[in-house]
């Protein structure tokens, strides 16, 4: 049995975040998350609120659907969740397919799961969750998959922390400790994911605050602060 289990599939869009911000991107979402962050801007993923919009597909149909969505008009897709980690087989097959078809695969999770198809990932983010989440990094587990993705990923894999306050900052900082030689992303938190409207204000008030704190910091040189880049443009809405 190797379907996957699919929320939604939407694009092309232009990815908001992380080292390849800015790349036109297809996503595809599967349902399933091993974690509850308290901040979550896509609980709907693991909160059972769209339960009834998951599809267990084929690798081969999710191929199809993404043709059927874009044509021709994409060269990347990334795969994001929930989880996207929590699947084996499946995952790995839909990786060589958009391989075959001369399309770019980049994934986003948290570092909570190994799959062995990171190693044929072309992008890989990988994004520990900061004490404002609630949830507990597994440090043997990220450990373990920053080794692996050094001594022989393809991906170019890279790091991001969302920090929403001065602890997660500190969070943010001893992930770069930690991990000195990889690519380290940071991203001001949404405060509010469900707020409707114009956000960007919002947004952009947080990212001069991380701003100010990286500027400040003779330890953080190298990290790069980004917005979600989306989300300055699309607000909350989704599939975007
Ligand atoms: C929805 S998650 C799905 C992939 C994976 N579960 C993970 O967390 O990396 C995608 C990205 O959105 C980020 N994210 C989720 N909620 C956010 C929020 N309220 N503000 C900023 N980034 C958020 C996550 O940290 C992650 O980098
Ligand atoms: N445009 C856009 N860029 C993104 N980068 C990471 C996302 C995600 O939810 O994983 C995301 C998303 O949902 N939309
Ligand atoms: S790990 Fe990602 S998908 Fe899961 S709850 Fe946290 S932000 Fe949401
Ligand atoms: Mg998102």
């Amino acid at each position: 049995m190797s379907k996957l289990p699919v929320i939604e599939i939407f694009g092309p869009t232009i990815q908001g975040e992380g080292a390849v911000i800015g790349v036109k991107t297809m996503f595809v979402r599967t349902y399933g998350c091993d974690y509850r962050c308290g901040w979550c801007d896509s609980a709907f993923t693991w909160d059972g609120s769209a339960k009834d919009k998951v599809r267990m597909l084929a690798p081969e149909e999710i191929m199809d659907e993404l043709t059927a969505l874009a044509g021709d008009n994409f060269d990347c897709v990334t795969l994001s969740g929930g989880n996207p980690a929590l699947i084996g087989e499946g995952m790995g097959i839909l990786i060589q397919l958009l391989h075959e078809r001369g399309i770019q695969a980049a994934i986003e999770t948290q570092g909570s799961r190994w799959q062995d198809w990171f190693y044929d990932v072309d992008v890989l983010t990988v994004s520990p969750k900061p004490p404002s989440s609630g949830m507990k990094t597994d440090w043997n587990m990220l450990d373990g998959i920053m080794d692996k993705m050094k001594a022989q990923g393809r991906a170019a894999h890279s790091l991001k922390v969302v920090v929403f306050n001065d602890e997660d900052y500190q969070y943010a900082k001893s992930i770069h400790r930690r991990y000195p030689g990889v690519p380290l992303f940071l991203q001001p938190g949404n405060e509010d994911v469900t707020e409707e409207g114009d956000i960007s204000v919002r947004l952009l008030g947080k990212l001069e605050w991380l701003f100010n704190l990286v500027i400040a910091d003779p330890e953080m040189n190298k990290a790069r602060v980004l917005p979600q880049l989306h989300a300055l443009i699309w607000h909350n809405k989704r599939g975007k």
